[in-house]
Protein backbone atom coordinates (compact mmCIF):
# COMPACT_ATOMS: atom_id res chain seq x y z
CA UNK A 1 0.00 0.00 0.00
CA UNK A 2 2.72 2.17 1.11
CA UNK A 3 4.66 1.54 -2.42
CA UNK A 4 1.75 2.38 -4.18
CA UNK A 5 1.01 5.65 -2.86
CA UNK A 6 5.07 6.85 -3.12
CA UNK A 7 5.02 5.49 -6.26
CA UNK A 8 1.69 7.63 -7.25
CA UNK A 9 3.42 10.70 -5.52
CA UNK A 10 6.90 10.12 -7.80
CA UNK A 11 4.36 9.93 -10.60
CA UNK A 12 2.25 13.30 -10.14
CA UNK A 13 5.74 15.17 -9.31
CA UNK A 14 7.55 13.67 -12.24
CA UNK A 15 4.47 15.11 -14.23
CA UNK A 16 4.68 18.75 -12.58
CA UNK A 17 8.76 18.52 -12.71
CA UNK A 18 8.10 18.26 -16.60
CA UNK A 19 5.64 21.24 -17.02
CA UNK A 20 8.48 23.29 -14.77
CA UNK A 21 11.29 22.01 -17.26
CA UNK A 22 8.85 23.41 -19.92
CA UNK A 23 8.21 26.31 -18.22
CA UNK A 24 11.93 27.04 -17.87
CA UNK A 25 13.14 26.38 -21.29
CA UNK A 26 10.88 29.14 -22.21
CA UNK A 27 11.98 31.72 -19.42
CA UNK A 28 15.25 30.88 -20.40
CA UNK A 29 17.15 34.08 -20.24
CA UNK A 30 14.54 35.82 -19.66
CA UNK A 31 16.20 36.71 -15.85
CA UNK A 32 18.90 34.74 -14.32
CA UNK A 33 17.21 34.74 -11.13
CA UNK A 34 13.84 33.42 -12.63
CA UNK A 35 16.05 30.60 -13.97
CA UNK A 36 17.41 29.58 -11.02
CA UNK A 37 14.49 29.66 -8.65
CA UNK A 38 12.80 27.66 -11.71
CA UNK A 39 16.22 24.98 -11.19
CA UNK A 40 15.12 25.16 -7.33
CA UNK A 41 11.95 24.49 -8.63
CA UNK A 42 12.65 21.53 -10.76
CA UNK A 43 14.96 20.06 -7.44
CA UNK A 44 11.91 20.36 -4.98
CA UNK A 45 10.01 18.33 -7.73
CA UNK A 46 12.86 15.67 -8.71
CA UNK A 47 12.19 12.19 -6.80
CA UNK A 48 9.94 12.28 -4.14
CA UNK A 49 8.72 15.89 -4.70
CA UNK A 50 8.81 18.36 -1.65
CA UNK A 51 5.40 20.64 -2.09
CA UNK A 52 6.23 22.66 0.74
CA UNK A 53 9.48 23.90 -0.57
CA UNK A 54 7.86 23.78 -4.24
CA UNK A 55 5.58 26.59 -2.67
CA UNK A 56 8.01 28.69 -1.45
CA UNK A 57 9.83 28.32 -4.97
CA UNK A 58 6.59 29.75 -6.39
CA UNK A 59 6.31 32.25 -4.06
CA UNK A 60 9.51 33.28 -5.02
CA UNK A 61 8.90 33.00 -8.89
CA UNK A 62 6.00 35.39 -8.35
CA UNK A 63 8.37 37.74 -7.14
CA UNK A 64 10.51 37.54 -10.04
CA UNK A 65 7.47 38.02 -12.32
CA UNK A 66 7.36 40.93 -11.24
CA UNK A 67 11.01 42.39 -11.50
CA UNK A 68 10.26 41.72 -15.38
CA UNK A 69 7.75 44.61 -14.95
CA UNK A 70 11.09 46.67 -14.79
CA UNK A 71 11.40 45.91 -18.60
CA UNK A 72 7.95 47.85 -18.65
CA UNK A 73 8.87 50.47 -16.93
CA UNK A 74 11.36 51.16 -19.96
CA UNK A 75 8.99 50.86 -22.53
CA UNK A 76 6.77 53.18 -20.38
CA UNK A 77 9.55 55.63 -19.73
CA UNK A 78 9.80 55.47 -24.14
CA UNK A 79 6.58 56.29 -24.21
CA UNK A 80 6.52 58.88 -22.26
CA UNK A 81 9.57 60.54 -23.79
CA UNK A 82 7.65 60.13 -26.91
CA UNK A 83 4.37 61.70 -26.27
CA UNK A 84 6.87 64.71 -24.37
CA UNK A 85 8.50 64.95 -27.68
CA UNK A 86 4.90 65.46 -29.84
CA UNK A 87 3.19 67.81 -26.81
CA UNK A 88 6.41 70.27 -27.05
CA UNK A 89 5.97 70.35 -30.97
CA UNK A 90 2.52 70.99 -30.20
CA UNK A 91 2.98 73.64 -28.16
CA UNK A 92 5.45 75.19 -30.09
CA UNK A 93 2.65 75.06 -33.00
CA UNK A 94 0.16 77.34 -30.70
CA UNK A 95 2.42 78.84 -28.67
CA UNK A 96 -0.13 81.92 -29.55
CA UNK A 97 -3.09 80.20 -27.84
CA UNK A 98 -2.82 80.58 -24.21
CA UNK A 99 -5.48 77.65 -23.23
CA UNK A 100 -3.50 75.41 -25.45
CA UNK A 101 -0.19 76.64 -23.44
CA UNK A 102 -1.73 76.22 -20.25
CA UNK A 103 -3.05 72.83 -20.58
CA UNK A 104 0.00 71.71 -22.22
CA UNK A 105 2.14 73.00 -19.36
CA UNK A 106 0.30 71.11 -17.39
CA UNK A 107 0.54 68.02 -19.33
CA UNK A 108 4.32 68.10 -19.22
CA UNK A 109 4.28 68.18 -15.46
CA UNK A 110 1.72 65.39 -15.37
CA UNK A 111 4.45 63.43 -18.07
CA UNK A 112 7.55 64.32 -15.49
CA UNK A 113 5.58 62.55 -12.40
CA UNK A 114 6.60 58.82 -12.02
CA UNK A 115 4.46 56.39 -13.49
CA UNK A 116 2.85 54.16 -10.69
CA UNK A 117 1.51 51.41 -13.75
CA UNK A 118 0.21 50.97 -17.10
CA UNK A 119 -2.76 52.12 -16.60
CA UNK A 120 -1.42 55.69 -15.25
CA UNK A 121 0.57 55.41 -18.24
CA UNK A 122 -2.79 54.67 -20.33
CA UNK A 123 -4.51 57.73 -18.26
CA UNK A 124 -1.75 60.03 -19.47
CA UNK A 125 -1.74 59.07 -22.83
CA UNK A 126 -5.92 59.87 -23.14
CA UNK A 127 -5.25 63.35 -21.29
CA UNK A 128 -2.18 64.06 -24.38
CA UNK A 129 -5.00 62.70 -26.83
CA UNK A 130 -7.99 65.35 -25.30
CA UNK A 131 -5.57 68.04 -25.60
CA UNK A 132 -4.64 67.37 -29.21
CA UNK A 133 -8.23 67.35 -29.38
CA UNK A 134 -7.78 70.96 -29.89
CA UNK A 135 -6.30 71.13 -33.32
CA UNK A 136 -9.77 69.97 -34.24
CA UNK A 137 -10.83 73.55 -34.17
CA UNK A 138 -7.32 74.60 -35.79
CA UNK A 139 -8.52 76.86 -39.23
CA UNK A 140 -10.09 79.11 -37.01
CA UNK A 141 -7.67 79.23 -34.32
CA UNK A 142 -4.51 79.20 -35.39
CA UNK A 143 -2.97 83.10 -35.86
CA UNK A 144 -2.60 84.44 -38.82
CA UNK A 145 0.64 85.40 -38.27
CA UNK A 146 2.15 82.36 -38.37
CA UNK A 147 0.35 81.02 -41.99
CA UNK A 148 2.52 81.52 -45.25
CA UNK A 149 1.12 81.99 -48.53
CA UNK A 150 0.26 78.35 -50.01
CA UNK A 151 3.74 78.32 -52.82
CA UNK A 152 6.19 79.01 -49.87
CA UNK A 153 7.32 76.37 -47.67
CA UNK A 154 8.48 77.95 -44.12
CA UNK A 155 12.17 77.63 -43.80
CA UNK A 156 12.43 78.83 -40.42
CA UNK A 157 14.13 77.33 -37.26
CA UNK A 158 10.86 75.63 -35.65
CA UNK A 159 9.35 74.51 -38.90
CA UNK A 160 13.08 72.65 -39.05
CA UNK A 161 12.29 71.29 -35.72
CA UNK A 162 8.85 70.33 -36.06
CA UNK A 163 9.90 68.60 -39.16
CA UNK A 164 12.97 66.47 -37.99
CA UNK A 165 10.96 65.62 -35.26
CA UNK A 166 8.00 64.43 -37.20
CA UNK A 167 10.82 62.43 -39.20
CA UNK A 168 11.70 60.61 -35.98
CA UNK A 169 8.57 59.74 -35.37
CA UNK A 170 7.79 58.58 -38.46
CA UNK A 171 10.78 56.00 -38.53
CA UNK A 172 9.73 54.88 -35.14
CA UNK A 173 6.89 54.21 -36.73
CA UNK A 174 7.36 53.08 -40.18
CA UNK A 175 9.12 49.69 -39.24
CA UNK A 176 6.05 48.94 -37.44
CA UNK A 177 3.54 49.99 -39.65
CA UNK A 178 5.37 48.43 -43.20
CA UNK A 179 2.70 48.47 -45.18
CA UNK A 180 0.97 52.18 -44.37
CA UNK A 181 0.28 54.57 -47.25
CA UNK A 182 -0.41 57.20 -45.64
CA UNK A 183 3.13 57.52 -43.27
CA UNK A 184 4.85 56.46 -46.33
CA UNK A 185 2.93 59.80 -48.67
CA UNK A 186 3.61 61.64 -45.23
CA UNK A 187 7.50 60.93 -45.36
CA UNK A 188 7.94 62.06 -49.08
CA UNK A 189 5.88 64.81 -48.41
CA UNK A 190 7.92 65.80 -45.55
CA UNK A 191 11.26 65.64 -47.69
CA UNK A 192 9.61 68.01 -50.39
CA UNK A 193 8.88 70.33 -48.08
CA UNK A 194 4.97 71.45 -46.60
CA UNK A 195 2.92 74.61 -45.70
CA UNK A 196 2.94 75.03 -42.13
CA UNK A 197 -1.41 74.14 -42.24
CA UNK A 198 0.17 70.86 -44.11
CA UNK A 199 2.43 70.33 -41.54
CA UNK A 200 0.21 70.87 -38.52
CA UNK A 201 -2.39 68.12 -39.81
CA UNK A 202 0.70 66.00 -40.43
CA UNK A 203 1.34 66.58 -36.59
CA UNK A 204 -2.31 65.47 -36.03
CA UNK A 205 -2.03 62.18 -37.91
CA UNK A 206 1.38 61.30 -36.19
CA UNK A 207 0.11 62.36 -32.60
CA UNK A 208 -2.74 59.73 -33.10
CA UNK A 209 -0.72 56.97 -34.43
CA UNK A 210 1.57 57.49 -30.71
CA UNK A 211 -1.63 57.92 -28.63
CA UNK A 212 -3.43 54.98 -30.50
CA UNK A 213 0.13 52.54 -30.20
CA UNK A 214 0.57 53.55 -26.82
CA UNK A 215 -3.05 52.36 -25.63
CA UNK A 216 -2.63 49.13 -27.59
CA UNK A 217 0.76 48.50 -26.14
CA UNK A 218 -0.30 49.36 -22.78
CA UNK A 219 -3.18 47.42 -22.55
CA UNK A 220 -1.69 44.78 -24.36
CA UNK A 221 1.49 44.18 -21.50
CA UNK A 222 -0.89 44.91 -18.87
CA UNK A 223 -2.96 42.18 -20.07
CA UNK A 224 -0.14 39.67 -20.26
CA UNK A 225 1.26 40.40 -16.80
CA UNK A 226 -2.61 40.49 -15.61
CA UNK A 227 -2.99 36.79 -16.98
CA UNK A 228 0.95 35.60 -15.60
CA UNK A 229 0.37 36.85 -12.26
CA UNK A 230 -2.88 35.44 -12.28
CA UNK A 231 -1.94 31.90 -13.35
CA UNK A 232 0.70 31.88 -11.39
CA UNK A 233 -1.57 32.75 -8.33
CA UNK A 234 -3.73 29.48 -9.24
CA UNK A 235 -0.77 27.42 -9.50
CA UNK A 236 0.35 28.37 -5.77
CA UNK A 237 -3.12 27.96 -4.78
CA UNK A 238 -3.01 24.60 -6.30
CA UNK A 239 -0.24 23.81 -4.23
CA UNK A 240 -1.48 24.67 -1.27
CA UNK A 241 -4.76 22.91 -1.61
CA UNK A 242 -2.46 20.01 -2.40
CA UNK A 243 -0.32 20.63 0.91
CA UNK A 244 -3.64 20.74 2.97
CA UNK A 245 -4.76 17.43 1.36
CA UNK A 246 -1.32 15.68 1.91
CA UNK A 247 -1.76 16.49 5.58
CA UNK A 248 -5.63 15.51 6.12
CA UNK A 249 -4.63 12.03 4.21
CA UNK A 250 -1.90 11.93 6.59
CA UNK A 251 -4.10 12.30 10.36
CA UNK A 252 -6.40 9.80 8.69
CA UNK A 253 -3.85 7.21 7.70
CA UNK A 254 -2.32 7.14 11.63
CA UNK A 255 -6.27 7.00 12.58
CA UNK A 256 -6.85 4.25 10.30
CA UNK A 257 -3.25 2.75 11.52
CA UNK A 258 -4.00 3.48 15.35
CA UNK A 259 -7.11 1.69 14.78
CA UNK A 260 -5.15 -1.54 13.34
CA UNK A 261 -3.18 -1.29 16.16
CA UNK A 262 -5.63 -1.12 18.38
CA UNK A 263 -7.55 -4.35 16.84
CA UNK A 264 -4.15 -6.03 17.27
CA UNK A 265 -3.70 -5.45 21.02
CA UNK A 266 -6.99 -6.60 21.26
CA UNK A 267 -6.25 -10.09 19.77
CA UNK A 268 -3.04 -10.49 21.65
CA UNK A 269 -5.07 -9.77 24.84
CA UNK A 270 -7.59 -12.33 24.05
CA UNK A 271 -4.95 -14.95 22.89
CA UNK A 272 -3.68 -14.42 26.40
CA UNK A 273 -7.19 -14.34 27.95
CA UNK A 274 -9.76 -16.32 25.91
CA UNK A 275 -11.30 -18.80 27.90
CA UNK A 276 -11.60 -21.16 25.26
CA UNK A 277 -11.00 -21.93 21.68
CA UNK A 278 -14.38 -21.45 20.33
CA UNK A 279 -14.74 -17.61 22.11
CA UNK A 280 -11.02 -17.20 21.06
CA UNK A 281 -12.01 -18.07 17.31
CA UNK A 282 -15.10 -15.68 17.54
CA UNK A 283 -13.19 -12.66 19.04
CA UNK A 284 -10.77 -12.98 16.61
CA UNK A 285 -12.95 -13.62 13.69
CA UNK A 286 -14.30 -10.23 15.05
CA UNK A 287 -11.16 -8.14 14.91
CA UNK A 288 -10.18 -9.61 11.76
CA UNK A 289 -12.89 -8.15 10.15
CA UNK A 290 -12.94 -4.55 12.22
CA UNK A 291 -9.16 -4.61 10.59
CA UNK A 292 -10.32 -5.84 6.83
CA UNK A 293 -12.97 -2.74 7.49
CA UNK A 294 -10.49 -0.19 8.13
CA UNK A 295 -8.13 -1.64 5.61
CA UNK A 296 -10.96 -1.04 2.94
CA UNK A 297 -11.31 2.50 4.14
CA UNK A 298 -8.09 3.39 4.19
CA UNK A 299 -7.44 1.91 0.31
CA UNK A 300 -10.77 3.92 -0.06
CA UNK A 301 -9.22 7.30 1.26
CA UNK A 302 -6.02 6.46 -0.60
CA UNK A 303 -7.59 5.86 -3.73
CA UNK A 304 -9.60 9.49 -3.37
CA UNK A 305 -6.79 10.86 -2.43
CA UNK A 306 -4.84 9.82 -5.38
CA UNK A 307 -7.81 11.15 -8.08
CA UNK A 308 -8.17 14.64 -6.31
CA UNK A 309 -4.07 15.06 -6.84
CA UNK A 310 -4.35 13.99 -10.21
CA UNK A 311 -6.95 16.17 -10.96
CA UNK A 312 -5.15 18.91 -8.96
CA UNK A 313 -2.04 18.08 -11.29
CA UNK A 314 -3.75 17.69 -14.62
CA UNK A 315 -5.61 21.29 -13.98
CA UNK A 316 -1.37 22.83 -12.83
CA UNK A 317 -0.21 21.40 -15.79
CA UNK A 318 -3.17 23.09 -18.10
CA UNK A 319 -1.92 26.65 -15.98
CA UNK A 320 1.66 25.93 -16.86
CA UNK A 321 1.03 25.26 -20.67
CA UNK A 322 -0.83 28.73 -20.67
CA UNK A 323 1.86 30.40 -18.77
CA UNK A 324 4.08 28.78 -20.87
CA UNK A 325 2.08 30.38 -23.96
CA UNK A 326 1.59 33.38 -22.16
CA UNK A 327 5.50 33.76 -21.53
CA UNK A 328 6.55 32.90 -24.94
CA UNK A 329 4.21 35.83 -26.56
CA UNK A 330 5.27 38.07 -24.39
CA UNK A 331 9.17 37.51 -24.54
CA UNK A 332 8.42 37.99 -28.41
CA UNK A 333 6.79 41.02 -28.49
CA UNK A 334 9.51 42.49 -25.64
CA UNK A 335 12.59 40.90 -28.65
CA UNK A 336 10.85 42.54 -31.45
CA UNK A 337 10.25 45.81 -29.46
CA UNK A 338 13.33 46.34 -28.81
CA UNK A 339 14.99 45.53 -32.28
CA UNK A 340 12.28 48.05 -33.75
CA UNK A 341 13.04 50.74 -31.02
CA UNK A 342 16.81 50.95 -31.63
CA UNK A 343 16.95 50.51 -35.23
CA UNK A 344 16.66 53.05 -38.07
CA UNK A 345 14.07 52.04 -40.37
CA UNK A 346 15.60 53.35 -43.85
CA UNK A 347 19.45 52.62 -42.91
CA UNK A 348 19.05 49.72 -40.93
CA UNK A 349 21.57 50.88 -38.72
CA UNK A 350 21.04 51.59 -35.11
CA UNK A 351 18.99 55.22 -34.32
CA UNK A 352 19.55 57.81 -31.92
CA UNK A 353 18.00 55.74 -29.09
CA UNK A 354 20.30 52.63 -29.56
CA UNK A 355 23.42 55.35 -29.53
CA UNK A 356 22.27 56.87 -26.56
CA UNK A 357 22.26 53.89 -24.48
CA UNK A 358 25.34 52.62 -26.00
CA UNK A 359 27.33 55.73 -25.39
CA UNK A 360 26.24 55.50 -21.64
CA UNK A 361 27.84 51.79 -21.66
CA UNK A 362 31.11 52.97 -23.70
CA UNK A 363 31.45 56.06 -21.07
CA UNK A 364 31.15 53.46 -18.17
CA UNK A 365 33.23 51.32 -19.18
CA UNK A 366 35.97 53.57 -20.03
CA UNK A 367 35.96 55.19 -16.89
CA UNK A 368 36.00 51.84 -15.52
CA UNK A 369 39.51 50.70 -17.27
CA UNK A 370 40.71 53.72 -18.11
CA UNK A 371 40.60 53.03 -22.08
CA UNK A 372 40.38 56.43 -24.35
CA UNK A 373 36.87 56.90 -25.63
CA UNK A 374 36.39 58.87 -29.12
CA UNK A 375 33.08 60.16 -30.58
CA UNK A 376 32.28 62.04 -34.29
CA UNK A 377 29.72 63.14 -36.16
CA UNK A 378 29.59 62.72 -39.89
CA UNK A 379 27.35 65.01 -42.02
CA UNK A 380 27.21 64.19 -45.98
CA UNK A 381 27.74 67.53 -47.75
CA UNK A 382 25.06 68.90 -50.06
CA UNK A 383 22.99 66.67 -49.43
CA UNK A 384 19.91 68.83 -50.20
CA UNK A 385 20.89 68.78 -53.67
CA UNK A 386 20.64 65.34 -54.18
CA UNK A 387 16.78 65.08 -53.02
CA UNK A 388 16.38 68.35 -55.19
CA UNK A 389 18.31 66.90 -58.62
CA UNK A 390 17.61 63.23 -58.78
CA UNK A 391 14.73 63.17 -56.46
CA UNK A 392 13.94 61.63 -52.02
CA UNK A 393 14.18 57.99 -53.13
CA UNK A 394 18.03 58.67 -54.88
CA UNK A 395 18.42 60.51 -51.46
CA UNK A 396 17.38 57.68 -49.16
CA UNK A 397 19.28 55.30 -51.80
CA UNK A 398 22.24 57.34 -51.17
CA UNK A 399 21.71 57.11 -46.91
CA UNK A 400 21.15 53.56 -47.29
CA UNK A 401 24.70 53.15 -49.58
CA UNK A 402 26.38 55.36 -46.89
CA UNK A 403 25.57 54.12 -43.86
CA UNK A 404 26.32 50.20 -45.08
CA UNK A 405 29.77 51.56 -46.55
CA UNK A 406 30.40 53.61 -43.30
CA UNK A 407 29.98 50.22 -41.18
CA UNK A 408 32.18 48.34 -43.36
CA UNK A 409 34.71 50.55 -42.85
CA UNK A 410 34.61 50.33 -39.65
CA UNK A 411 36.17 48.33 -36.90
CA UNK A 412 34.06 45.47 -34.92
CA UNK A 413 34.27 47.45 -32.05
CA UNK A 414 33.41 50.50 -33.14
CA UNK A 415 29.54 51.80 -33.04
CA UNK A 416 27.74 53.73 -35.86
CA UNK A 417 24.30 54.98 -35.88
CA UNK A 418 22.17 57.12 -38.35
CA UNK A 419 21.34 60.61 -36.31
CA UNK A 420 18.95 61.69 -38.20
CA UNK A 421 18.60 63.60 -41.49
CA UNK A 422 22.41 62.84 -43.32
CA UNK A 423 24.09 62.69 -40.31
CA UNK A 424 25.85 59.66 -38.64
CA UNK A 425 27.20 59.68 -34.82
CA UNK A 426 30.08 57.62 -34.04
CA UNK A 427 31.87 55.87 -31.29
CA UNK A 428 35.63 54.69 -31.39
CA UNK A 429 36.26 52.75 -27.63
CA UNK A 430 40.27 52.49 -27.11
CA UNK A 431 40.50 54.71 -29.90
CA UNK A 432 42.97 57.68 -29.05
CA UNK A 433 43.08 61.02 -30.95
CA UNK A 434 45.50 60.42 -33.20
CA UNK A 435 44.05 57.00 -34.30
CA UNK A 436 40.58 58.78 -34.25
CA UNK A 437 41.84 61.38 -37.25
CA UNK A 438 43.16 57.87 -39.40
CA UNK A 439 39.70 56.50 -38.59
CA UNK A 440 37.79 59.27 -39.90
CA UNK A 441 40.17 59.79 -43.08
CA UNK A 442 39.77 56.20 -43.55
CA UNK A 443 35.78 56.71 -43.45
CA UNK A 444 36.13 60.33 -45.65
CA UNK A 445 38.89 59.27 -48.27
CA UNK A 446 37.14 55.72 -48.76
CA UNK A 447 33.33 57.39 -49.44
CA UNK A 448 34.46 59.92 -51.95
CA UNK A 449 35.74 57.18 -54.33
CA UNK A 450 32.83 54.93 -54.11
CA UNK A 451 31.17 55.51 -58.20
CA UNK A 452 27.35 57.06 -57.57
CA UNK A 453 25.17 57.03 -60.59
CA UNK A 454 22.59 59.31 -61.25
CA UNK A 455 20.14 59.04 -63.96
CA UNK A 456 23.83 58.34 -66.05
CA UNK A 457 24.99 61.14 -64.30
CA UNK A 458 28.09 60.32 -61.76
CA UNK A 459 28.62 62.05 -58.85
CA UNK A 460 30.68 61.90 -55.92
CA UNK A 461 29.58 61.72 -52.58
CA UNK A 462 31.32 63.52 -49.74
CA UNK A 463 30.87 64.13 -46.13
CA UNK A 464 32.70 66.37 -43.01
CA UNK A 465 33.44 64.68 -40.13
CA UNK A 466 33.59 66.51 -35.89
CA UNK A 467 35.54 64.09 -33.50
CA UNK A 468 36.29 64.72 -29.96
CA UNK A 469 38.24 62.35 -27.11
CA UNK A 470 36.42 61.86 -23.74
CA UNK A 471 38.70 63.85 -21.60
CA UNK A 472 38.88 62.90 -17.49
CA UNK A 473 35.45 63.53 -16.18
CA UNK A 474 34.08 65.36 -19.39
CA UNK A 475 30.40 64.35 -19.84
CA UNK A 476 29.30 62.55 -22.60
CA UNK A 477 26.97 66.07 -23.89
CA UNK A 478 30.52 68.14 -23.55
CA UNK A 479 32.56 65.87 -25.65
CA UNK A 480 29.51 65.76 -28.19
CA UNK A 481 29.16 69.84 -28.16
CA UNK A 482 32.91 69.73 -29.33
CA UNK A 483 32.24 67.30 -31.72
CA UNK A 484 29.58 68.95 -33.38
CA UNK A 485 31.81 72.53 -33.03
CA UNK A 486 34.50 70.54 -35.19
CA UNK A 487 32.02 69.52 -37.63
CA UNK A 488 30.75 73.28 -38.38
CA UNK A 489 34.12 73.85 -38.88
CA UNK A 490 34.78 71.24 -41.37
CA UNK A 491 31.89 72.43 -42.81
CA UNK A 492 33.06 76.22 -43.23
CA UNK A 493 36.02 74.90 -44.25
CA UNK A 494 35.09 73.61 -47.17
CA UNK A 495 33.52 70.30 -46.86
CA UNK A 496 34.86 66.39 -46.78
CA UNK A 497 37.37 67.12 -44.23
CA UNK A 498 37.71 65.92 -40.43
CA UNK A 499 38.09 68.46 -37.77
CA UNK A 500 38.96 66.93 -34.21
CA UNK A 501 40.62 68.05 -30.79
CA UNK A 502 43.98 67.89 -32.56
CA UNK A 503 43.08 70.23 -35.63
CA UNK A 504 42.27 73.12 -31.75
CA UNK A 505 45.78 72.89 -30.49
N1 LIG B 1 16.05 61.55 -49.07
C1 LIG B 1 16.08 61.91 -47.81
N2 LIG B 1 16.38 63.17 -47.49
C2 LIG B 1 16.43 63.52 -46.18
C3 LIG B 1 16.16 62.61 -45.16
N3 LIG B 1 16.29 63.26 -43.98
C4 LIG B 1 16.63 64.51 -44.25
N4 LIG B 1 16.72 64.69 -45.59
C5 LIG B 1 17.07 65.89 -46.33
O1 LIG B 1 18.43 66.23 -46.11
C6 LIG B 1 18.60 67.59 -46.47
C7 LIG B 1 19.60 68.24 -45.55
O2 LIG B 1 19.86 69.48 -46.04
P1 LIG B 1 20.77 70.52 -45.32
O3 LIG B 1 20.54 70.47 -43.82
O4 LIG B 1 20.57 71.83 -45.96
O5 LIG B 1 22.25 69.99 -45.52
P2 LIG B 1 23.11 69.72 -46.85
O6 LIG B 1 22.36 69.97 -48.10
O7 LIG B 1 23.72 68.38 -46.70
O8 LIG B 1 24.23 70.81 -46.71
P3 LIG B 1 25.52 70.78 -45.83
O9 LIG B 1 25.28 69.87 -44.67
O10 LIG B 1 25.69 72.19 -45.38
O11 LIG B 1 26.63 70.31 -46.69
C8 LIG B 1 17.22 68.22 -46.44
O12 LIG B 1 16.83 68.53 -47.76
C9 LIG B 1 16.30 67.12 -45.88
O13 LIG B 1 15.00 67.14 -46.45
C10 LIG B 1 15.81 61.27 -45.53
O14 LIG B 1 15.57 60.40 -44.69
N5 LIG B 1 15.80 60.97 -46.86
Amino acid sequence: MESNQLQSIKQHGEILAQSITRLSKFYEGFSTPLDTELQILRGHLAGQPNFTLAALSINKLNREIQSAQANIKKYTGDTVSQLEQAVKAYQTVFKQDIQVKQKSAQVLVALHQPIANLFALQALCVEVANLFSHIKRLPDNIDDSVKRPEDKPPSDHLYKAILAELNQLIDTYASKLPDDEQLANLRSKLAEGMTEEELLKSCLMIIRLVVNDSLSEASLTGKVIQSLHSALGSLNKNVNTSIEQSQLSFAARQRTDHQIRTQLDSIEDALKQSPSLETLKQQAQAHVSTIASSLDHREEAEKREQEALMSLLTAMQGQLVHLQKQTQFYRRKLAEQLISSHTDTLTRLPNRQAYNDRLQQEAELAQQSGLPLALAIADLDHFKSINDKFGHAAGDKTLQVVGKHFRSVLDEQDFIARWGGEEFVLLFPGTDASALVEKLELLRTTLEKIPFKFKEEKISISASFGGASFKNNESPEDVFERADKHLYQAKHSGRNCVVTDQDKS
